[in-house]
Order: C-alpha cells, then structure tokens, then sequence
C-alpha cells in the first residue's frame, strides 16, 4: 500500500498537468485552444501546485519549534478554517476543524499559528476526512509528546453536495482522540469546550 505519509522530492510537474488538463478539457467536449481556455491548463497547474502543497511538506517542519511554559492543562484551538481534496473525486470538501492537546510533562509547547499549519500540511493533500483528523492528532504526539490530543473535524464534502447525492448540508465529524484525552471526564470536558457549550 503507498505511504500516504511520504513526501515527494522535487517540484511539481507543472507541464505534466497542464498536458493532463488540455486532454481532460478535449475529452468532455471542449475545445482546449478557444480563447477562453487558452490559459485554463498553466492556470490549473498553478492552482494544483497549491492544492496539494502539502505534499511537499512535513510536520516537522512546523512543529520543531517549541517552547517551554508550565501549564500541562488542556490547549485547544478551535473553528481552524479547513479546504481540503478528496481524494476519490478531487473535489473540495471544506469545514472547520478544532484542534486540543495537553502538553508533555516538560511543558514544550508550539505556537498557537502551528495548529493552524499542521492541519494544512496534511488537507493540503489529496485526503480523506478520517485519514486527515487521525494525522494531525498522531502528528501532536509525536512531535510534541502530547500527554493527550483531540482533534475533531467538521466537513461539508462537495462530492455529496454538487453530484452524486447531492445533499447539500450534510457534514461529516470525525474525531481522533489520543492519551489521557481518552479518559472520559476529560474528553467530555474538551467536547464540551469545542463545541462551544
Ligand atoms: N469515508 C470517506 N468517504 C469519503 C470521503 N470523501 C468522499 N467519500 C466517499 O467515497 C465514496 C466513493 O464511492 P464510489 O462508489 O467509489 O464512487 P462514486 O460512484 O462516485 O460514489 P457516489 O459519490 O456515491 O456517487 C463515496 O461514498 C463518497 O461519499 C471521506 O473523506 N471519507
Ligand atoms: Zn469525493
């Protein structure tokens, strides 16, 4: 099974799509080389390259930089704007995510803003919303050596809203819970924070 971790080396082939998105536009019916198509391939390339930026990026790259403050109580970042790709369809499926952990007992910590990052390292990626919450949660633990982590994603996915199905409205939450945020006085404690109540 591919490592849906890994990170590729080397710039994104901006020529390859472009070729790609003149064949997907001449396979529907269109006609790549009228004047209103003419820059669609190189526009789609460049808008490609920053879909799935994180590809190209790791966690690490956001999270090596800590600093200590005492405080081994719960940090939770809430209403994080999220646009991501699924993966089965390359549409969008877009939401909020909130993101909690209690830090290591040495007290290391990350900004605030590194929250944010993290959960873009890994949407910026072709995901789904499950493989997304479970990263962003692992990612925490590791990097930080979190004592606990919630995370929970809230998504609206554009695959079930403009076809298919289509059922706009219906979101999707997902959660990934990890150490002592397992305990359930203290899970509830969190829910309750991040759902605003
Ligand atoms: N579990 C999960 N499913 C997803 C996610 N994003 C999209 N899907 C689903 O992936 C499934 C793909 O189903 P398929 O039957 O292979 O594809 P399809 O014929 O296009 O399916 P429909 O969307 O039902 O028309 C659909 O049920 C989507 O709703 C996600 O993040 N997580
Ligand atoms: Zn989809």
């Amino acid at each position: 099974m591919a490592d849906t971790n890994a990170v590729p080396s080397g710039e994104v082939d901006l020529p390859r799509i472009e070729a790609a998105v003149r064949e997907i536009l001449t396979a529907v019916g269109e006609d790549p080389d009228r004047e209103g198509l003419l820059d669609t391939p190189a526009r789609v390339a460049r808008a490609y390259a920053e879909t799935f930026v994180g590809l190209r990026q790791t966690p690490a790259d956001v999270l090596d930089k800590t600093f200590d403050v005492e405080h081994e109580e719960l940090i939770l970042v809430r209403d994080i704007e999220v646009y991501s790709t699924c993966e089965h369809h390359l549409v969008p499926f877009h939401g909020v995510a909130h993101v909690g952990y209690i830090p290591s007992a040495s007290g290391r910590v990350t900004g605030l803003s590194k929250l944010a990052r993290l959960v873009d390292v890994y949407a910026k990626r072709p995901q789904v919303q499950e493989r997304l919450t479970t990263q962003i949660a692992d990612a925490l633990v590791e990097h930080l050596d979190a004592q606990g982590v919630i995370v929970v994603i809230e998504a609206e996915h554009l695959c079930m809203s403009m076809r298919g199905i289509r059922k706009p409205g219906a979101r999707t939450i997902t959660s990934a819970v990890r150490g002592q945020l397992r305990n359930t006085a203290t899970r509830a404690e969190a829910m309750s924070l991040l759902m605003g109540k």
